[in-house]
């Protein structure tokens, strides 16, 4: 169909697949996915021991869109690589975040020999805002190299890095200095949650969310321009590698404004979250005829092909 596309090598049948986090800890998340519409999916973000996450209420929908602080809940890596060796199907990203350099060499090197057996992409997670006294290693330039280079060395496959926000030219730059230097790097993801918002509910005088006084990383309508200036500075910076979109994606509009700033695949958190994995039929619909409206017969007919003035 008009929506296929291929991803390092993949074919899929859309460009869309969800945000790590949302619809994928659990074997139930993890069947609708699979039964859903979308073109691909990703696991939720996992650490080597299965974790209990933060205290709840850890997510809320929010006026345009969430915040949330889960604390990295998961069943451990084991589970998601098990699922990785018996999924078949829809290709599968495993989203890695190890709370530690050591910890994420052994997850990928362990994940190493079930991606090249299965086809399954690690996206490596250096961007979660939410785990207490762990600053996000995606704003720490210096151990961001060590962890790829530690990583890569271990990895010799291709494999993605799911990246905070940045809101510096200086930044993408150093960012974008970094992945070139790292072949093995064949995606950027971006972005996660924009770390340490706050949502206030007048009524209640209260925050939205209990864990760390209601500070946590927030999704929706209030990222998809941050969203989109990561994705288009990545692509633009970083010409050898892929862009994964996420942030702010509601229907094809949004998608399609991702593809446009150079995304190859986009990914859905908040309004899946909220609509459920019935959206994904609703975007590839949408995405059809605006496609059609336009002219349009692939994605490669207009991916990154933003003007400017
Ligand atoms: C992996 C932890 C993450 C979490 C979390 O589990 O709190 N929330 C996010 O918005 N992004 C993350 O990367």
């Amino acid at each position: 169909g008009a929506l296929t596309t291929t991803f390092l090598g993949h074919q899929v049948s859309n460009p869309f697949l969800n945000a790590a986090g949302v619809l994928c800890r659990t074997p139930e998340d993890l069947l609708q996915l699979a039964s859903s519409v979308s073109g691909s999916m990703i696991t939720k973000s996992c650490t080597v021991e299965p974790r209990e996450g933060n205290p709840e209420p850890r997510y809320a929908a929010a006026p345009y869109g969430s915040i949330n602080s889960m604390g990295l809940p998961n069943l451990g890596f084991e589970f998601y690589k098990q699922f990785a060796v018996e999924h078949r199907g829809k290709l599968l990203f495993i989203s890695v975040s190890g709370m530690s350099m050591d910890e994420n060499v052994k997850m990928a090197k362990d994940l190493l020999p079930v991606a090249k057996e299965t086809g399954c992409i690690m996206e490596l997670n250096l961007s979660c805002p939410n785990v207490p006294g762990k600053p996000q290693v995606g704003y720490d330039f210096t151990t961001m190299r060590e962890y790829l280079q530690r990583v890569s060395s271990v990895y010799d496959a291709p494999f993605g890095v799911k990246l905070p926000p940045y809101f510096d030219i200086a930044h993408f730059d150093q960012a974008a200095a970094i992945f070139n230097e790292i072949p093995q790097v064949a995606f950027l993801t971006c972005v996660n949650s924009l770390g340490n918002g706050l949502v206030i509910d007048v009524d209640t005088e209260t925050v939205a969310i209990k864990p760390k006084d209601g500070f946590g990383g927030l999704g929706g309508r209030y990222i998809l321009p941050t969203a989109l200036a990561n994705v288009n500075a990545f692509y633009r910076r970083c010409p050898t590698k892929l862009v994964v979109g996420c942030g702010g994606v509601y229907s094809a509009n949004e998608a399609f404004q991702h593809i446009l700033a150079g995304a190859s695949l986009v990914q859905v958190g908040t309004a899946l979250h909220e609509e459920g994995p019935q959206i994904f039929q609703r975007v590839v619909d949408e995405f059809a005829l605006l496609m059609r409206a336009k002219g349009y017969n692939t994605i490669d007919d207009f991916k990154g092909k933003l003007k400017t003035l």
